[in-house]
């Protein structure tokens, strides 16, 4: 086993000059700009190497060997923790003295070092007589772990403060998911802390809304297979909050081993969602009768004959209404009444709907319904069950009760119609039912 001299034979060795491994040794401990020292604990002496006082400025022959010259050399800041170290060092309670600390250098200017030592002998009594120890000098390091300390400092600072949560996301090959950096604002997105997400996400897949968690995953899988912008918006369940919008976007990238990082930002867009349904409201839902307006309502019906075109098994039916003598509330019992009459007839209709079903106000006491999977036949009947309702609640208005009656034409759906030819025999059939004396039905021939 090779035993390699102390620092204080090195630095004896260097002393003498001699041409002994020790020698080598101590020479190449100079050469790398290791400082030697060596401290009379009793005398109060302190020796120190070339190295040492080249790396503090000092030329090879000014005299520094006082210990308490050495301490006024300490960083006052330091000073206390650097002596606490010794002794504790010299009462035995540590194996090894070491200390980082700034330390002044000839011209004033101060370097970062770091000291390790030992006592290498002690009197009779345990009381420490010498010690010995070496010094490197760390500025360089300290000025980049400064550094680096600043840059994540101010990263924290900057995505702490943002409004949204900017975070790492990394997916294993085996699937295993984990944040291994989010910000603080995972609190406000999400409900957690960083440290909960760090290993796993399973937390965070527990909050994204059923509905929403299959094509959370299949973006995600989609942005990792392509390595793609991820850019996503779900619904979150936070507790004591209830349903949030969310909106993610990242960008991927492949690891060394196949893994998949993601860089990103996930933002709160629960109110921008609430305004976009307020404005799709406004766009597709009329004021007055809360029913879809003439616009939305063709748009369903454009879709119902593509479905119909699609699969030729399916069929449907149209209802066109119009209120009877309409303009006679008006003139009788006003406007207002006029438009309670409106919304009276929307809320009896309503009742009649099925879930699948789709009603619109087409005009202004003009009504239409489409009945997916109903053949004429079972659209008559649909109107006929909405007259007798109304038949049995007239709108009451005070004491009075106005009677709404309402004509209809209905026309089955064929493969192929356009919205226009659908709704002109609907519209056809009901100018009939009109003619033959109103509150009728009247049915399209197919
Ligand atoms: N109160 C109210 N009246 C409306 C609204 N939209 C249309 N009207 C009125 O509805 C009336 C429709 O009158 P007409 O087209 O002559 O039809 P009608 O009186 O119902 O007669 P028939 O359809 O032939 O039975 C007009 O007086 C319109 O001013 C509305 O939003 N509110």
């Amino acid at each position: 086993m090779t035993s390699f001299p102390t620092p204080r034979d090195a630095l004896a060795s260097a002393a003498l000059g001699g041409a002994s491994s020790e020698a080598e040794l101590a020479l190449a401990i100079e050469g790398s700009g290791t400082g030697v020292w060596d401290r009379h604990v009793d005398s109060g002496e302190i020796r120190y190497s070339r190295a040492w006082k080249r790396m503090l400025g000092y030329a090879e022959d000014d005299t520094m060997s006082r210990i308490e010259d050495s301490y006024a050399r300490v960083h006052p800041d330091d000073l206390a923790m650097v002596q606490a170290r010794i002794a504790a060092h010299f009462d035995g309670r540590t194996e090894m003295y070491e200390a980082q600390y700034r330390i002044r250098c000839k011209d004033g200017s101060y370097k970062w070092i770091v000291s390790r030592g030992k006592v290498v002998s002690r009197d009779g009594a345990g009381r420490p007589l010498r010690m010995t120890g070496i010094s490197h000098d760390i500025s360089t390091q300290m000025a980049l772990a400064e550094q680096l300390r600043r840059s994540a400092e101010l990263l924290t600072n900057l995505t702490d403060d943002m409004p949204g949560m900017v975070y790492q996301y990394l997916q294993e090959v085996d699937g295993r998911a984990s944040f291994p950096h989010a910000s603080a604002g995972i609190r406000a997105i999400y409900g957690l802390a960083p440290q909960q997400v760090r290993d796993s996400a399973a937390a965070v897949d527990a909050l994204i809304h059923p509905d929403d968690l299959d094509a959370y995953r299949a973006s995600l899988a989609a942005s990792a297979a392509a390595l793609s912008r991820w850019q996503c918006e779900y619904r979150v369940v936070l507790p004591g909050q209830g349903v949030r919008w969310r909106q993610g976007d990242a960008q991927p990238r492949r690891l060394a081993g196949g893994a998949t990082l993601w860089h990103g930002f996930i933002s709160d867009i629960t109110e921008r969602k609430g305004i976009e349904r307020q404005l799709q409201q406004l766009a597709t839902v009329d004021f007055l009768t809360g029913l879809p307006n003439r616009r939305h309502f063709m748009q369903r019906m454009d879709e119902h004959l593509a479905r119909l075109g699609r699969d030729k098994g399916e069929r449907a039916a149209v209802l066109m209404m119009d209120l009877d003598h309409f303009k006679d509330i008006n003139d009788r019992y006003g406007h207002a009444a006029g438009d309670l009459a409106l919304k009276h007839f929307a809320a009896m209709l309503r009742l009649e709907l099925r879930k699948v079903d789709a009603a619109g106000r087409i005009g202004g006491e003009e009504f239409a319904v489409i009945l997916p999977g109903a053949d004429a036949q079972q659209a008559r009947a649909f109107g006929l069950r909405l007259q007798a309702r109304l038949a049995r609640k007239p709108l009451p208005d005070g004491a009075r009760r106005i009677a709404v009656q309402v004509s209809i034409g209905v026309a089955g759906l064929r493969a192929g119609d356009g919205v226009d030819a659908a709704l002109l025999r609907a519209d056809a059939a009901l100018y009939r039912a009109k003619a033959d004396g109103r509150n009728r039905i009247d049915v399209a021939p197919d």
